[in-house]
C-alpha cells in the first residue's frame, strides 16, 4: 500500500464574512474565523480537516502538528496520545472557539478532532474509499439538515445591509424561514433563542408554526432561562416543538425541566464531554445529545458517543457553529454512518458566501446533503480562496471569537447573565 507517515502539517486560519446573527451572549463579529488543518504523508497523499481558530487553540494545534510528524495516519491512537502528552505541557488558556458557550469540552479532544478527520481523509484515498467506510459504512446515502433562525439585524453598524435584511420579530423570521425553505428544501426549523425576552420567543415559534404547520421545529435560547422559565416555555409549547435545546443552566436545572416538560430535552451546552454523561444519565437531565466531532474527538468518538446514547436510549442529534465545507463534509460522512441519528441535524451552512473548498462536492437536495461517495472526505481545498480568506484574518483584526466584546462596543449596557429570565 501507499506510505502514509506524516512528513508535514500546516495549520492556516483563516476569517470569511458572517452576518449580525444574535444570540444569548452578544452577536457575531463581521467575520468568523476556522483554522484549516492540511496533512501531507510521504507517499503523496494530503488530508483536510478543519476546526475553530481562537489564538489558544492554534497555539496547541501548532505544537501538536509538530509533535504529530513522523507518525502514520492509521495510527489514531498514538496521534492522540501524543497530542495530548504535547499540549500537556503547554500554559495557555482558554480558546474554546464558541464564545464561551460550552467551555468545559475536553482540550485534547478538541484539539484531536482536525488532526483526525484529515488522516481519515488520507486513509480514505489510500484505501479508495469514502471516509463514511472507515466509520462502519453509510446507513444512509442523504443527511437532513434543519434550516437554522437567528434573529439579526439587517447589517453590521456602519456597513451596508447584507441580503438576508432584518429578522427581530415574528414576521422578519417567517420571511428568513422562507428564503431558506426555497432555497435548501429543509424540513425542520431551529430558532436561536435567548436574544428576546421568552414570551416573545414563544410568539414566534407559535406564529412559525401556524405559516409551517406539520415542519419540526426547536427553539434554543443557550441556558438563558432560569428553571420555572423554562417550565413555563415548555408548557405554552407542548406540542409545538419537537424538542427544547439547553433552556437552562446545568445538568441539575435541566433535571428539574425534564421532570416537568412535556416535551424531549436537547443539549449542546451540558453534556459536552464523556465524562459528562455518566451524571446526565444519572439524572435524567437531556434526551437528546447534540453531537459535535469538533470537540467530541474527532469522527470515531463521535461513534462512539452515538453508541453510549443508544445504550442509554438518548436521541442523537448534531450541534453546529460558523463553518465552511470541510467541517461539512466531515459532519455528513459521520451522520451517514451514525445508525441512531434520531433528527436532522444543525448547520449555519446557508449564511456563509465564501469558503476554503472547491464548490460542486456538496450540495442540498431537499434539505438533506447527499453523502460523498469518492474517495476520503470529497472536498477539495481552493488554493487561491485559502490564500485570499488567510489574508481575510490577517487584515480582519479578530483573533477570538468575541460576540459579548462586539455586542458590548454597540451596545455599552449590555450584560451576559445566564440565566437572564
Ligand atoms: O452561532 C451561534 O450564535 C450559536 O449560538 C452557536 O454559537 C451555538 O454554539 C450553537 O449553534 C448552539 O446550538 O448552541
Ligand atoms: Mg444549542
Amino acid at each position: 500500500m501507499i506510505p502514509t507517515t506524516i512528513t508535514k502539517v500546516t495549520v492556516t486560519p483563516v476569517a470569511f464574512v458572517d452576518p449580525p446573527l444574535l444570540n444569548t451572549v452578544g452577536v457575531h463579529q463581521p467575520y468568523a474565523l476556522r483554522a484549516i488543518i492540511q496533512i501531507e504523508t510521504d507517499g503523496g497523499l494530503r488530508g483536510i480537516g478543519e476546526t475553530y481558530a481562537d489564538t489558544a487553540h492554534i497555539t496547541r494545534m501548532e505544537a501538536a502538528a509538530e509533535a504529530i510528524i513522523g507518525l502514520d495516519v492509521f495510527a489514531l491512537n498514538r496521534i492522540r496520545d501524543t497530542i495530548d502528552n504535547r499540549i500537556a505541557q503547554l500554559t495557555v488558556t482558554g480558546g474554546d472557539g464558541v464564545a464561551g458557550m460550552i467551555t468545559t469540552a475536553s482540550t485534547t479532544d478538541r484539539v484531536f478532532s482536525p488532526f483526525e478527520v484529515a488522516c481519515l481523509d488520507i486513509q480514505g484515498k489510500a484505501l479508495d474509499r469514502p471516509v463514511s467506510d472507515l466509520l462502519g459504512g453509510a446507513v444512509r446515502d442523504r443527511v437532513p439538515f434543519s434550516a437554522y433562525l437567528f434573529y439579526k439585524w439587517a447589517g453590521h453598524p456602519g456597513a451596508a445591509d447584507d441580503d438576508w435584511g432584518e429578522a427581530i420579530d415574528p414576521a422578519g423570521l417567517i420571511r428568513q424561514a422562507h428564503r431558506m425553505i426555497d432555497d435548501y428544501g429543509f424540513t425542520a426549523i431551529k430558532l436561536k433563542g435567548g436574544v428576546f425576552a421568552p414570551d416573545e420567543e414563544v410568539a414566534a415559534i407559535k406564529a412559525l408554526h401556524a405559516e409551517f404547520p406539520g415542519i419540526p421545529l426547536r427553539l434554543d435560547p443557550n441556558a438563558a432561562w432560569t428553571v420555572d422559565t423554562s417550565v413555563r416555555v415548555a408548557a405554552e409549547l407542548d406540542g409545538i416543538v419537537e424538542y427544547l435545546e439547553d433552556p437552562t443552566p446545568g445538568l441539575d436545572g435541566m433535571a428539574e425541566v425534564a421532570a416537568e416538560a412535556k416535551m424531549p430535552l436537547a443539549t449542546n451546552m451540558c453534556v459536552v464531554a464523556f465524562d459528562h454523561l455518566k451524571p446526565a444519565v444519572l439524572k435524567n437531565s437531556v434526551s437528546v445529545v447534540l453531537s459535535d466531532h469538533h470537540y467530541w474527538g474527532g469522527l470515531q468518538r463521535s461513534r462512539l458517543l452515538g453508541g453510549i446514547c443508544d445504550t442509554f436510549g438518548m436521541g442523537l442529534s448534531m450541534h453546529s457553529n460558523s463553518h465552511l465545507g470541510i467541517s461539512l463534509a466531515a459532519m455528513v460522512h459521520l451522520a451517514a454512518a451514525t445508525p441512531n441519528l434520531t433528527y436532522a441535524c444543525d448547520t449555519h451552512w446557508p449564511w456563509k458566501t465564501e469558503d476554503v473548498v472547491k464548490p460542486g462536492a456538496l450540495r442540498f437536495v431537499d434539505g438533506a446533503v447527499p453523502v460523498p461517495t469518492g474517495p476520503g472526505l470529497g472536498v477539495e481545498i481552493d488554493e487561491a480562496e485559502l490564500e485570499r480568506l488567510n489574508q481575510q484574518y490577517l487584515d480582519c483584526g479578530i483573533r477570538d471569537r468575541d460576540d459579548t466584546g462586539y455586542m458590548q462596543s454597540i451596545d455599552p449596557t449590555f450584560e451576559n447573565t445566564s440565566p437572564r429570565w
